[in-house]
């Protein structure tokens, strides 16, 4: 018999087939602290959450006999998923159930916006009847810019589109295509920033997410624009849109999510006029709470029954004996990914992976599958994106994947070369597991290189002629960024070179833009590894 966890407030009909399954028991639980749960999840299969519980390494320690975690909703950010990996407990999590409820809250919370809502309906019962202080905006003909158009942001395009509003969309995988087939505009972060009436966030919080709207972003916006966040907090910087709305740049903002939730007493959002807020009710509807849990237990149940499931979000168990040989290819081919996905511009069209030498001899796929987490993961975010769901993302964003084998050795035991296909370009890049040297990255493009894919790169294009490196070792070394290690790559004397530094930290944007108008130069890109 095994026996299930269900904690926080996840619909009992969307459970109903854990509580009808005869070889389960199900127990329901609210408002445990970490403590409680600890001393009692020894005793369960499964736990059921949403995002108030924290699965933390501690609860996992003490889950015993834990095979899986049920995220009923998206976001798995309680949960820490490199725990539950490092202890074969899988975790899944119901992506598709909610997106039209969250879309629908983003409409209601832009129509509660544009029109006051709130602020007149608090008014209106204190006993005053004020027709004058509540004079809203239409949405028609108002641009709205979309960053973000995964499930909810295509959702909220195709319903902007009703209202007659003109939509740009911002994504590192939307195409011309599918914009075009959504009646969207494809559009830079920049441009949507510009011009946009309103603009929504729909990404996930990831490093690159973070505060991407914030003071500079704020200081070119049209003036009387208004945002909204019913994605994650920290998309937005909370600080920073005080600023722009006191300073009259930003007309109102509407928030689901907060950068800390639940958000401290005094928070500026929370009395501020031109703000609306809700408490992260973006999911809470009856349908959404029913499809999440439906989907969750149904998952559950078959991993319990040790069936075939899908939607796991952390890394699926491989026999020991495969795993052995495939281990040391993870970090180096994930890693290839990321470094490819960081040097294309424009949505990914293909990724190829090709392998060569003794590498060529082990069953792949799944060195394949971590070439397309590295990739995806720095625009999805790394806890969106695993071994098991990276194909089937890439699927449904439309990216083909190619991979291929040769048996001869190329100069090196083994090679692994990834090429990343975009609308505008291809990028390339290649790498290897040296004996005692651990992964290499020995080609960049058409350029021979030897780099450790570690921490922070510089890439730099130029000319082949004398000076280059001095200027840019200067220019770095005059903002206190110092240099780790330097590779130069050059097909022939005096044509097309690159230049890779190795340097101890990120360096300032500024500064960046600084070396990219040196003489002789052609680009200068900062790659994080
Ligand atoms: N408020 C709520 O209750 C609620 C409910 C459901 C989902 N969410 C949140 O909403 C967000 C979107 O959910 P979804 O189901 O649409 O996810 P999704 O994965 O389908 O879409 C997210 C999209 O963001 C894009 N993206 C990543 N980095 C980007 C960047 N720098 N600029 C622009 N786009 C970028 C990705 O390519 C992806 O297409 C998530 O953060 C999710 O956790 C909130
Ligand atoms: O990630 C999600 O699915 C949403 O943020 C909803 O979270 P909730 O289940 O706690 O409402």
């Amino acid at each position: 018999m095994f026996r299930i966890l269900v904690m926080d407030s996840i619909s009992d009909h969307g459970i109903q087939q854990l509580i009808d399954a005869e070889d389960v028991t199900v127990d329901k639980k609210t408002g445990l602290s970490e403590d409680e749960l600890a001393a009692i999840i020894g005793d369960y299969d499964a736990l059921l959450v949403r995002s108030q519980t924290k699965v933390t390494a501690r609860i996992m320690d003490a889950g015993k006999k834990l095979k899986v975690v049920g995220r009923a909703g998206v976001g798995v950010d309680n949960i820490d998923l490199a725990a539950a990996t490092e202890r074969g407990i899988v975790v899944i999590n119901a992506p598709d159930g909610n997106t039209i409820t969250t879309c629908e809250h983003t409409f209601a919370m832009m129509m509660a916006l544009a029109r006051h809502i709130p602020q007149a309906y608090a008014k209106t019962i204190s006993g005053a009847w004020d027709r004058k202080s509540f004079v809203g905006v239409e949405l028609r003909n108002k641009k709205l810019g979309i960053l973000g158009m995964g499930r909810i942001g295509s959702e909220v395009a195709i319903r902007a589109k009703a209202f007659g509003m003109e939509v740009l969309g911002y994504d590192p995988f939307l195409t011309e295509e599918r914009a075009d087939k959504l009646g969207v505009k494809l559009s830079t972060v920049e441009d949507i920033v510009r011009t946009a009436d309103f603009i929504t966030v729909h990404t996930p919080l990831t490093p690159e997410t973070r505060h991407m709207i914030s003071r500079p972003q704020f200081e070119i916006m049209k003036p009387g624009m208004r945002i909204i966040n019913c994605a994650r907090g920290g998309i937005i910087d909370e600080q920073a849109l005080v600023e722009a709305i006191d300073s009259g740049i930003v007309a109102g903002a509407a928030f689901d999510v907060f950068e800390s939730e639940p958000p401290a007493p005094d928070h500026p959002f929370l009395r501020h006029p031109k703000i609306i807020v809700t408490p992260h009710l973006g999911a809470s509807t009856v349908e959404a709470q029913e499809n999440v849990a439906i989907d969750v237990s149904e998952q559950v149940l078959h991993i319990l029954r040790g069936e075939p499931f899908k939607n796991a979000v952390n890394m699926p168990s491989i026999p020991s004996e495969v795993l052995n040989k495939l281990q040391p290819y993870y970090p180096l081919t994930e890693k290839l990914g990321k470094v490819a996905a960081q040097l294309a511009e424009g949505a990914v069209e293909e990724i190829s992976v090709s392998y060569s030498g003794e590498v060529a001899d082990i069953d792949t796929s799944s060195l394949t599958r971590s070439v397309v987490k590295g990739v995806l993961s720095h625009h999805l975010g790394d806890d969106q994106v695993n071994l098991v769901n990276s194909l089937h993302l890439a699927k449904t964003r439309g990216v083909n994947i190619v991979s291929n084998k040769s048996y001869t050795h190329k100069g090196f035991t083994n090679l692994i070369t990834v090429k990343l296909r975009t609308k505008g370009e291809e990028r390339l890049v290649s790498g290897t597991l040296l004996n005692g040297l651990g992964a290499r990255i020995v080609q960049i493009d058409q350029f021979p290189v030897d780099i450790a894919p570690e921490g922070n790169l510089l890439l730099v294009s130029h000319h082949d002629k004398p000076g280059i490196i001095g200027r840019v070792g200067t220019l770095l070394g005059s903002n206190d960024v110092n240099i780790a290690t330097m590779q130069v790559g050059r097909k022939l004397v005096g044509g097309e070179a690159i230049m890779v530094l190795s340097v101890d930290k990120p360096v300032p944007k500024d500064v960046l833009a600084e070396i990219s108008r040196l003489p002789d130069l052609k680009n200068a890109k900062e790659i994080h590894v």
